[in-house]
């Protein structure tokens, strides 16, 4: 199980301070997959960190299977396997094999323990025939495999993943999915991801960040039953600050899809369920690359539908 109270956490750099938490408190059950969603910056790898004990909160608490972060460091990392975005830790000459049985000897198993562990979970994640391959030859995905490899080698009861699927091709990541999906039996995870339709696909609960805060919660059906229907609706002209509902652009014609409590004056296309990316889409405001930005940079609406 992993708990989270009253989490803060400032970063002070070059006279600036950055509040990447901000009283964040949030629960994932033990057999269940949570997802951290939100914007570029919003602090989802910082509460990943702070979890793996990698930093320290400024204050709250947080803990995993019942221990602290901060008074228990020791019993919480032997509780957790975590797979970050920036993994690069991984000896590059060494084959996916002679990896493991490093890691796992380095985090207290003996040589034949380690072997053994490092076959099964190859053949867990589907790298058996590639065991002697050096590291540096795994495709991107064959090295995130590596990554999970590495975090289930002590068996722990919780996973952190940021960004799992980062970088992948789309059979890459539908594979690597329902691996996730064969771990979660026995195991409780927290993910992050930017991808809401595998954030639909994985999650039994979502949570949504957004500059710190967490600003909604609950199951995908629960988020996306507050937002009503959405509309594509067709307009001349885009409405003040609702730019990042722009999906398309034809004839001087902007195509919007928009929720129906946004009030858009145009012509309705037609009406559909909304996704979970309209509801990201809906919470987000200037946090996300909006168009409006993008005009702001010299990119321009035109320029990004074909003008
Ligand atoms: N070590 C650090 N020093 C200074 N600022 C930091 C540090 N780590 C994170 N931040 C800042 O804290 C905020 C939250 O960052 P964080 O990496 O947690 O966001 P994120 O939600 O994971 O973003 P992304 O989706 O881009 O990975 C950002 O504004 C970031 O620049």
């Amino acid at each position: 199980m992993i708990k989270v109270v009253n989490v803060s956490k400032t970063f002070r750099t070059g006279g600036k301070e950055i509040k990447a938490l901000n009283n964040v408190n949030l629960e994932i059950e033990k057999g269940k997959i949570g997802a951290l969603v939100g914007h570029n910056g919003a602090g989802k790898t910082t509460l990943i960190k702070i979890l793996s004990t990698l930093i320290i909160p400024d204050s709250g608490d947080a803990y995993i299977n019942g221990y602290s972060v901060t008074k228990n460091e020791k019993e919480v990392r032997r509780n957790i396997g975590t797979m970050m975005v920036s993994e690069r830790a991984f000896y590059f000459r060494l084959s996916g094999f002679d990896n493991l049985v490093f890691f796992g000897i380095i985090q207290g198993l003996s040589k034949s323990e380690a072997k053994r562990r490092a076959e099964e979970l190859l053949e867990l994640v589907g790298l058996s025939e590639w065991k002697n391959v050096q590291y540096m030859k795994y495709s991107t995905g064959m090295q995130r495999k590596l990554a999970l490899a590495r975090a289930l080698i002590l068996d722990p009861p919780v996973i952190l993943l940021d960004e799992p699927t980062l970088g992948m091709d789309v059979v890459s990541s539908r594979d690597f999915r329902s691996l996730i999906k064969v771990i979660s039996k026995e195991k409780t995870i927290l993910l992050t991801s930017h991808n809401m339709k595998e954030v639909e696909d994985l999650a039994d609960k979502i949570i949504v960040l957004k500059r710190g805060n967490v600003i909604a919660e609950g199951t995908k059906e629960e988020i996306i039953s507050k937002l009503g229907k959405v509309r594509i609706v067709a307009v001349n002209d885009v409405p003040k600050g609702l730019d990042k509902y722009v999906v398309g652009y034809n004839n001087g014609i902007f195509y919007l899809r928009v929720p129906e409590n946004e009030n858009v004056n145009g012509e309705v296309i037609k009406e559909e369920k909304p996704t979970l990316e309209d509801v990201f889409v809906y919470l987000m405001g200037e946090e996300i690359d909006s168009t409006r930005n993008r005009t702001r940079r010299g990119g321009g609406w035109r320029g990004r539908w074909g003008e």
